[in-house]
């Protein structure tokens, strides 16, 4: 099978724009998280979504380790939280810079995001550098979807519902 060049396969990716999470876990293999636009709904029943991570990435060992992870949807206000989530710093200070609950994993839960997906991993298949892990909802918490952070064109944006009450959904996407 003839490949295409990883930058080309890159180059025509940044044309999906999605949504942003920040994946965390914690437990006996420790609390880590990191930026994540790959994931998506696989199932609702049982409730499953996929989320992709590099095996290369500071938190593999971590989510892997403890077999959970919680899913945290960003909302428009947390674009410096993904850069902080996708960058090289230090756990620490990566969750040092937000307010963090939990439900039942364990995996810490943002306060203020648009929603956050509590998950044991239930199985994981490799594919190249990359960990698809399949991930079973165990708990959920929601708070007003009002307006989301998208990744777009190599850049950040936000997508919002003007007047959800007085108009129908009206969307409006902005770049930040
Ligand atoms: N799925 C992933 O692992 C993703 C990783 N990233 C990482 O974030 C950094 C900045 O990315 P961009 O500004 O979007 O520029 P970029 O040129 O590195 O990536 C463009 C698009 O290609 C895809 N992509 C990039 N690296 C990938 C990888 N290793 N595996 C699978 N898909 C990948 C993503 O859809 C990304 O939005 C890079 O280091 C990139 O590797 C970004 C998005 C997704
Ligand atoms: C917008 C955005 C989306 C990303 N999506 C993913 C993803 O889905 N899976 C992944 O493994 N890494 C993804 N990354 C990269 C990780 O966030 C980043 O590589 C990770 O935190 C690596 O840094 P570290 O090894 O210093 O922790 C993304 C980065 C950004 C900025």
């Amino acid at each position: 099978m003839q490949d295409v060049a990883p930058q080309d396969y890159r180059d025509a990716m940044a044309c999906l724009g999605a949504a942003v999470s920040v994946v965390t876990t914690d437990g006996s293999a420790g609390r880590a998280g990191f930026t994540a636009s790959a994931i998506c709904s696989v199932t609702d029943d049982p409730p499953t979504l996929l989320v992709c991570i590099n095996r290369a990435s500071s938190a593999y060992a971590s989510v892997i380790g403890n077999k959970a992870v919680c899913v945290n949807v960003l909302s428009a206000r947390h674009e410096q939280l993904s850069r902080l989530f996708g960058g090289k710093l230090p756990a620490e200070e990566r969750f040092a810079a937000a307010a963090w609950s939990t439900l039942e994993t364990g995996a810490p839960v943002l306060a203020d995001c648009a929603a956050a997906f509590d998950c044991r991993i239930a199985d994981i298949v490799n594919v190249g550098t990359h960990d698809v892990l399949l991930c079973r909802i165990v708990a959920l918490q929601r708070s007003g979807c009002t307006d989301n952070l998208i990744y777009f064109g190599r850049a950040y944006h936000t997508v919002g519902v003007t007047d959800p009450a007085e108009t129908g959904p009206e969307f409006a996407l902005a770049r930040s």
